[in-house]
């Protein structure tokens, strides 16, 4: 398989904090790529230096081969990096329609109610165009915002707990939406919920002191006796 996203070294501290250290990551194309760690491991902060929204201090991103390393998150956005947190924070006065327009008008030469519509088909919107995002239950709300990066037609779509605040029935149907985004879609999701990820998943990154202290199939991640101790078997395991 060909690497979508390749990092090597990638650094950034917080005063003498090392939140990401040295870290080597391939994210490869059409995969659904997991990321877990315990609170405070540095995942928000390493994808955030995928998408451009936190600046990389040492290292190297390249997407698809090209270093993108120096670019600004708008311009990483438009070559096909879309972050849910950083692009699409849902406006809560705005209709579901507009909301996802918005998105796809920036970024999109096509049609914009079309592209409106598939993107809403695809998180199971339909119907919902003129409510008001702000009345939406918290877990059609969190849809809204995976069919406002999808709207971007990205090529890697980067998610950060997507499924917090989503009741078990809204899980099942989140984890269908994910699998049918592959392999077209890339996909790398921050996931608290162990079964969720542990079902996705293709492989697993487990970090830990901004350390990748594993990589693998969510069989071997389960099986690692480094990650147990660190996170799945430790008293504060889920965050
Ligand atoms: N902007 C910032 N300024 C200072 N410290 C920060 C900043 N962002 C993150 N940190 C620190 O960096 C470390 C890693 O944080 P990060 O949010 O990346 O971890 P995480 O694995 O996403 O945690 P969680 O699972 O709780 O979301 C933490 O100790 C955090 O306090």
């Amino acid at each position: 398989m060909a690497a979508m996203i390749e990092a090597k070294g990638l650094t950034r501290c917080f005063g003498g904090l090392r939140a990401v250290d040295g870290v080597d990551f391939t994210l490869e194309s059409g995969e659904i790529h997991g990321l877990i760690g315990p609170n405070g491991a540095g995942k928000t902060t390493f994808v955030s230096l995928l998408s451009g929204r936190v600046p990389v201090q040492s290292g190297t991103i390249r997407l698809q081969g090209e270093d993108i390393t120096q670019l600004p998150a708008h311009q990483r956005v438009r070559k096909g990096v879309a972050y849910t947190f950083q692009i699409t924070s849902v406006y809560p006065r705005l209709s579901v329609f507009d909301n996802v327009a918005l998105a796809s008008q920036s970024h999109s030469a096509g049609n914009v109610a079309e592209g409106v519509a598939e993107a809403l088909a695809k998180v199971g919107l339909t119907g919902l165009e003129q409510a008001i995002a702000g009345t939406l239950s918290y877990g059609h709300q969190r849809l809204l915002e995976v069919a406002m990066g999808l709207a971007l037609k990205p090529l890697v779509l980067i998610l950060d707990e997507p499924t917090q605040g989503l009741a078990s029935g809204e899980i099942d149907g989140f984890k269908t939406l994910i699998r049918s985004l592959v392999p077209n879609t890339t996909i790398l999701l921050i996931e608290h919920n162990m079964d969720v990820v542990m079902d996705l998943a293709h492989r697993i990154t487990v970090l830990n002191f901004g350390q990748v202290l594993a990589i693998g199939t969510p069989t071997q991640i389960r099986q690692n006796r480094a990650v147990q101790e660190a996170y799945l078997g430790g008293d504060d395991a889920a965050g």
